[in-house]
């Protein structure tokens, strides 16, 4: 199929999550699947999962369901999991280590080539056989190595000028972690990732899980 057809953000946003599912059921050797148990495992209705799939020629035939693995490729295609891309961290406080230490970017197609902090107690420690360097030696690291994507876990006082730097240098996508959101340049592809929101939406969740149970304790006293 022509992976260069435009594909609705919403749509997009909800293909790793098929991904995952998808690469799930082939570690299970389940080779096709219907729109409906497939929703089943998702919580998403089948017709949403039909929409989307149908997007990129994932059409599942009366009778047959959806090929897994053709669909499984497809997606991964879309995503540009086909590629590779060379990263660095920037920041390699707490969780700046515990990203260099996660091996499984990899498998992904993410294979980190560098580290960088500016405090003089880091520079020179190495993690998985690399060593974390000074921050002024960063332009040339990322020149020389064509670096496509950093990994931005520093201070977000410090964020911004990293960040535009790092777009002068070339580089293709940033993952920000540093509590902001950053607007670079049109030329590269910022990801902000607010761990905290997912927090704050769980916090909303048992909230109201507890509203709705006092609600209901003070329905039983009434009825008493
Ligand atoms: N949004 C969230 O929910 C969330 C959750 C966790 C962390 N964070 C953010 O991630 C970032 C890192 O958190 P942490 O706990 O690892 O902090 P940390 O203090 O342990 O690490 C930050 C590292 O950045 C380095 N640093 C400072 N200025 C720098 C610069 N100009 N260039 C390169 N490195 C520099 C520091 O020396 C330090 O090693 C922070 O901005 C934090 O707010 C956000």
């Amino acid at each position: 199929m022509d992976t260069s057809r435009r594909i609705s953000i919403a749509v997009v946003k909800r293909l790793p999550r098929y991904y995952r599912y998808l690469g799930e059921l082939l570690e299970n050797d389940i080779t096709r699947i219907s729109s409906k148990e497939l929703s089943e495992r998702m919580g998403v209705t089948a017709s949403q999962i039909r929409q989307d799939l149908n997007n990129f020629g994932g059409f599942g035939q009366q009778g047959y369901g959806y090929n897994v693995e053709y669909l499984y490729n497809e997606i991964g295609k879309i995503l540009g999991l086909n590629n590779t891309y060379k990263f660095i961290i920037v920041g390699v406080g707490n969780l700046g280590q515990a990203l260099a230490n996660y091996t499984k970017f990899e498998k992904r197609g993410f294979i980190l080539k560098g580290l960088f902090d500016v405090n003089p107690r880091l520079i020179g420690m190495t993690i998985r056989g690399i060593e974390v360097k000074d921050i002024d030696e960063m332009e040339a690291f990322v020149k020389e190595n064509k670096i496509d994507v950093a990994f931005l876990t520093m201070p977000k006082s410090k964020v911004r000028k990293v960040a535009e730097d790092l777009a002068r240098w070339g580089i293709k996508g940033l993952w920000n972690f540093s509590a902001v959101d950053l607007d670079v340049s049109p030329d590269v592809v910022v990801e902000d990732v607010h761990l905290s929101d997912s927090l704050m939406t769980m916090s909303y969740k048992i909230n109201r899980k507890m509203i709705k149970k006092e609600k209901e304790l003070e329905m039983k006293k009434h009825h008493k």
